[in-house]
């Protein structure tokens, strides 16, 4: 009984990724966050991360793809995932409200040549939004993976829309495009290191 329930969520699940094949527009802006982490690395910067609760985990997840390696044997990559020294969280929180506790962070070690995925699937997170705005002040390269609305994020800055409503369904394109974009990265600044 409950094996019908799997099915159609699985059915779900790549629905949305066939419709994110389909996405030309979509499938180029990954293409461009490619590049500008590229570019960051390349250039002595590093890939900022943050999320909160299942993106929390894709930001930490993504992060250590970069520090330690993805499908090869590598130099580190440089790249950080906000909010995973819980003494900052508690005394950021504490101190100044959970709404700052990534853009705080993010203030004291963000450098103007670095790249910031801030993941959200709603797009309304306050403490991913306040991040955000702290970043394009910094002047940081600033991209948004989000659902299909983009929520408040929208208007901010560049949004990754996947297309869904469903946080479980955006999150696990979240993880793909993510996983694309470390083997991407990870091919391409090795590659030509090589040489
Ligand atoms: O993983 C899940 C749901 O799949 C949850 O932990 C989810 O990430 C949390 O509710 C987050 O607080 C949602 O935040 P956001 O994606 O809307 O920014
Ligand atoms: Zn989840």
């Amino acid at each position: 009984m409950l094996q019908a329930q799997v099915r159609s969520q699985i059915e779900e699940s790549m629905a949305v990724k066939q419709r994110l094949l389909e996405d030309d527009a979509l499938l180029q802006q990954v293409e461009s966050l490619v590049m500008a982490c590229l570019a960051s690395l390349r250039r002595g910067g590093k890939i900022i991360f943050a999320g909160n609760g299942g993106s929390f985990a894709d930001a930490q997840h993504l992060s250590a793809e970069f520090t330690s390696r993805f499908a090869f044997d590598r130099a580190p990559l440089a790249s950080i995932a906000l909010g995973t020294n819980n003494s900052a969280i508690s005394a950021i929180g504490n101190d100044y409200g959970y709404e700052q506790v990534f853009a705080r962070e993010l203030l004291a070690v963000a450098k103007p040549e670095d790249v910031f995925i801030a993941i959200s699937t709603s797009g309304n997170s306050v403490n991913v939004i306040v991040a955000v705005e702290q970043a394009l002040q910094v002047g940081v390269k600033t991209i948004v993976l989000t659902g299909q609305t983009g929520g408040k994020l929208k208007g901010l800055c560049e949004c990754v829309c996947v297309p869904s409503a469903e946080t479980a369904r955006i999150q696990e394109c979240h993880i793909l495009l993510g996983h694309i974009l470390c083997g991407l990265v990870e091919e391409q600044f090795f590659s030509k290191q090589v040489k």
